[in-house]
């Protein structure tokens, strides 16, 4: 061993940037509509959906019909949309999936009301504003969105409404089909030359901000959490906050709403403006205090408005803002074109039967994200930290409380080149679900551990060597508890098993000081005895005239003819009568069954 370091990571992570990874594939464990002892048996990694059991996916909104047909392969489709929030609430608990746009409040009842049968709900679009990414992770729900597929018609639709505005084109289409002919009352602004606040340089704001040099302007741009590269490449500077509204003509808005952004342009914000600035927004209503905006246009600080969106949609039909003849509205248009409607349908069902599958899409906002080709390598991994989960707290002693977990990870890998979150998942799976009503999966492992006060802290002890394999071994110690097999304490005072893979089957290697070896499948029976010729064949016997395989034994002792522990693989568990025969046998000191 070279080196070793410790972290405690009891994270919780609310929302993931995904924006360069839309190309790989992620998984996760999520099961579908399985009773409790079918689930616990199914590969903690991919779902197991019964053959007889399809999903049900509920469509809450309009939804492309490419879609639908693929939802329609695979799940049972239920469009219903135009719900009230108390018949969403009615209709979820038949539900394994929901997809909704913006205009579906998926709030803290829904997942309440779903039962624990709700296991994702695909978002199609960006802003995930609408959907209780908190509640939805306490109840284990995956959040998937489709990120991309509407962009482009985003940014269209905000140069639409940036050129339709400098030149008045709604007020004049307006004016002119009441009768009028009033061409000097609509004299425009011209672009060329003008300077163009992007606030928020993701993936709408880009493609804004290249359209708008195209046409002439000078774009600068703001946003915190963008690589200053990534705007130069396209002449774009990136500036603070109070650089870009203040030296803007024109502001375009592409952040999300959240609570850093709510309100963002406010009475204080619009009096740091040029007078005559104008404003578009295609991103949430809620980015800008509306109040405040009529003032600024009321003032001529905002010389005019262009507008998708509100902060409640649709907005009161006698909003000042609304009616305020320099204001321009459309109601939340940015993502309806054809073409982006039928990819964001495409998308969004993609992701949703993935997630129903155990596949999670790129696009998960609410569940760390581990890539195909590093879950595929950690596979057998997942398993064995879950296994040993299961067995650590099983030989936990009944009202111990268990409070305190260590996981150490043996790797030759760099630490920055083993990532541990799915693994920390599944141990936690495996020390939860046996004590508990709860599923768990990699979206509330964390948020369960941290409900049920349970700390779970993680080593990284670095070995020398090649680093073939993601792995050496895992251990699972659990502290500040008694055991109901006391010689599954370690020398340091915790319950502690350690396990490897070998030949890709995980294998349990140590028991508190004692180094065993049996794989880890069917479940295992422990006994301590005093280290005798004769030990193996009499346990087998009995177990072999119970009629229960024995699929492995292994022995490990401290020192001949001294104390030894032995681990015994059975297929099948032993009946009472079986294990009291074991418990009889004057050399055995203590045994315990553990169910895998
Ligand atoms: N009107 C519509 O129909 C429509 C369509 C698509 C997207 N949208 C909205 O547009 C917005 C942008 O979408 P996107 O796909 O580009 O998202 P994105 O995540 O790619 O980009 C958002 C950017 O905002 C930045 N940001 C976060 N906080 C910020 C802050 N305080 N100040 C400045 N920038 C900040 C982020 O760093 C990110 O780069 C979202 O609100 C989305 O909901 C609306
Ligand atoms: O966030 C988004 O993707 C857009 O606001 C589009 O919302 P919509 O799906 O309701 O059109």
């Amino acid at each position: 061993m070279a080196a070793s370091s410790s972290s405690t990571l009891l994270s919780s992570r609310s929302a993931i940037k995904l924006t360069s990874l839309s190309s790989l594939r992620w998984k996760l464990p999520v099961t579908v509509s399985l009773p409790r002892h079918q689930r616990r048996r199914a590969s903690p990694v991919f779902v197991v959906v019964s053959m007889d059991a399809k999903p049900t996916v509920l469509v809450a909104e309009k939804l492309g019909e490419a879609g639908l047909d693929l939802l329609k392969d695979f799940a049972n489709v239920d469009c219903s949309y135009n719900l009230t929030p108390e018949e969403l609430c009615t209709k979820i608990s038949l539900c394994d999936a929901l997809i909704v746009r913006s205009g579906t409040k998926v709030s803290r009842e829904v997942f309440e009301s779903s039962g624990g049968r709700l296991k994702v709900v695909g978002r199609a679009g960006v802003g995930i504003d609408n959907v209780d990414l908190g509640a939805a992770t306490e109840h284990g729900c995956l959040v998937v969105n489709a990120p991309t597929a509407n962009t482009v018609a985003a940014a269209e639709h905000g140069i639409a409404l940036l050129t339709a505005m400098a030149r008045n084109v709604a007020q004049a289409d307006a004016s002119i089909k009441a009768g009028k002919w009033q061409r000097n009352k609509y004299v425009g602004v011209s672009l060329v030359g003008k300077t163009l606040a992007v606030m928020g340089f993701g993936k709408v704001g880009t493609e804004v901000a290249r359209r708008a040099k195209g046409l002439g302007m000078h774009v600068i741009a703001h946003d915190p959490y963008a690589p200053a590269d990534r705007a130069h490449a396209i002449g774009v500077d990136l500036v603070s906050f109070d650089e870009a509204i203040s030296t803007a003509d024109f502001l375009s808005l592409h952040m999300p709403l959240t609570p850093a952004t709510s309100k963002i342009l406010n009475d204080e914000n619009f009096a740091k403006m040029k007078k005559g600035v104008r404003i578009v927004n295609v991103a949430r209503g809620g980015v800008i205090d509306e109040d405040a905006l009529v003032r600024a246009l009321d003032a001529g600080i905002v010389a005019q408005a262009a507008l998708d969106v509100f902060a409640v949609e649709p907005p009161p039909k006698d909003s000042k803002l609304i009616q305020h003849e320099n204001v321009t509205v459309t109601p939340h248009l940015g993502a309806s074109t054809m073409e982006a409607q039928e990819g964001v349908a495409i998308e969004i069902a993609e992701a949703v039967v993935g997630a129903l599958r155990g596949e999670l899409a790129a696009t998960a906002v609410n569940a760390p994200m581990v890539p195909a080709e590093v879950l595929t390598e950690l596979k057998p991994y997942v398993t064995l930290a879950e296994k040993l989960g299961r067995l650590a707290v099983q030989l936990v002693a009944g009202g111990s409380g268990v409070k305190s977990v260590k996981v150490t990870y043996a790797s030759a890998r760099a630490p920055d080149d083993l990532d541990t979150r799915l693994l920390r998942a599944m141990v936690t799976k495996g020390l939860i679900e046996p004590i508990s009503s709860v599923f768990v999966n990699l979206v509330n492992a964390d948020f369960t551990a941290k409900q049920r006060g349970v700390r779970i802290s993680e080593e990284r002890v670095i070995l020398d060597g090649s680093p073939e394999r993601p792995l050496e071994s895992i251990k699972v110690q659990i502290a500040n508890v008694e055991s109901r097999f006391a010689s599954a304490i370690s020398e340091s005072g915790e319950v502690t098993v350690e396990g490897k893979v070998k030949d890709g089957i995980p294998h349990l290697t140590k028991v508190g000081a004692f180094e065993v070896d049996v794989s880890l499948e069917g479940n295992i029976i422990l006994c301590r005895q005093v280290d005798q010729p004769g030990m193996i064949g009499i346990v087998g016997s009995i177990l072999g005239e119970e009629n229960v395989n024995v699929s492995f034994m292994s022995v490990g002792r401290i020192a001949p003819r001294k104390q030894a522990v032995m681990a015994i693989g059975v297929d099948e568990q032993p009946s009472k009568a079986a294990l009291k025969r074991i418990g009889e046998i004057p050399a055995i000191e203590e045994f315990v069954f553990l169910d895998l």
